[in-house]
């Protein structure tokens, strides 16, 4: 079944704890932290993910848009984050990074930007339970989804299967009621939302109905696959 991960950042942030409430049921809650030198946009830190772990049942997705990756990351996993993704592009050992991750007891994920190939991290795929392709470039909710990226995401998950891997495939920037199917037919299966689960009447139904719009589309696009 697809995952549906609200992204906070579109939330209110001097809510939080109640933001967080309103999408329960949600399958993880994504947080973006950003540092104002990878991305150039600030937003938020340990101590604050350190709260909101507290504060829901809901589990932590931190996507880290950070430099310096090594030294930051575990730090999450430590503030209580289930899933701590970083981008290749600002980790200087990805894969002891990875390890690391995993050995602290979280889930561990690398992320792409845009203009990033897959191909030249074929083999470390398997140090990971997630790959994230970005479907805008990092820094702000609310961007335009790149259609550009449905090639790179369908040779991902031709290199998951190749390798016969349970690695999540997640698609953040621009997921919507109307790009969602686009990104399931082409393989992915975590789905970040922000403005469209934040910016509906009820964020709690917005994710209920992108969840059936991606199973829907994957189903379809299995049984064109099978015929
Ligand atoms: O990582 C991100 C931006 O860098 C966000 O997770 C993403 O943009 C979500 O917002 P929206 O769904 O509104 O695009
Ligand atoms: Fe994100």
């Amino acid at each position: 079944m697809a995952q549906i991960n609200p992204s906070i950042l579109s939330a209110d942030f001097a809510r939080l704890a109640e933001e967080a409430k309103a999408v329960e049921g949600a399958d993880w809650l994504h947080v973006d932290v950003m540092d104002n030198h990878f991305v150039p946009n600030l937003t938020l830190g340990v101590p604050i993910v350190e709260a909101l772990s507290k504060a829901t049942d809901t589990p932590l997705d931190c996507h880290l848009m950070i430099e310096d990756a090594d030294r930051w990351a575990p730090q999450y996993v430590e503030a209580g984050a289930g899933s701590v993704t970083f981008h290749v592009e600002a980790a200087a050992a990805p894969v002891r990074l990875a390890r690391e991750i995993r050995a602290k007891g979280a889930r561990a994920s690398m992320a792409l930007k845009p203009a990033t190939p897959i191909e030249p991290y074929e083999d470390l795929l398997p140090e990971l339970d997630m790959l994230l392709i970005m479907t805008v470039e990092p820094g702000f909710g609310g961007q335009a989804f790149l259609d550009i990226m449905l090639p790179k995401i369908r040779r991902t998950r031709e290199l998951i299967s190749k390798h016969g891997l349970e690695l999540w495939l997640q698609v953040d920037g621009g997921v919507s009621a109307t790009t969602i199917e686009r990104c399931a037919e082409a393989g992915a299966d975590v789905f970040v939302a922000g403005s469209a689960v934040y910016g509906a009447e009820d964020p709690a139904q917005a994710v209920r109905a992108l969840r059936v719009q991606a199973d829907t589309a994957t189903a379809a696009a299995a049984w064109a696959c099978g015929h």
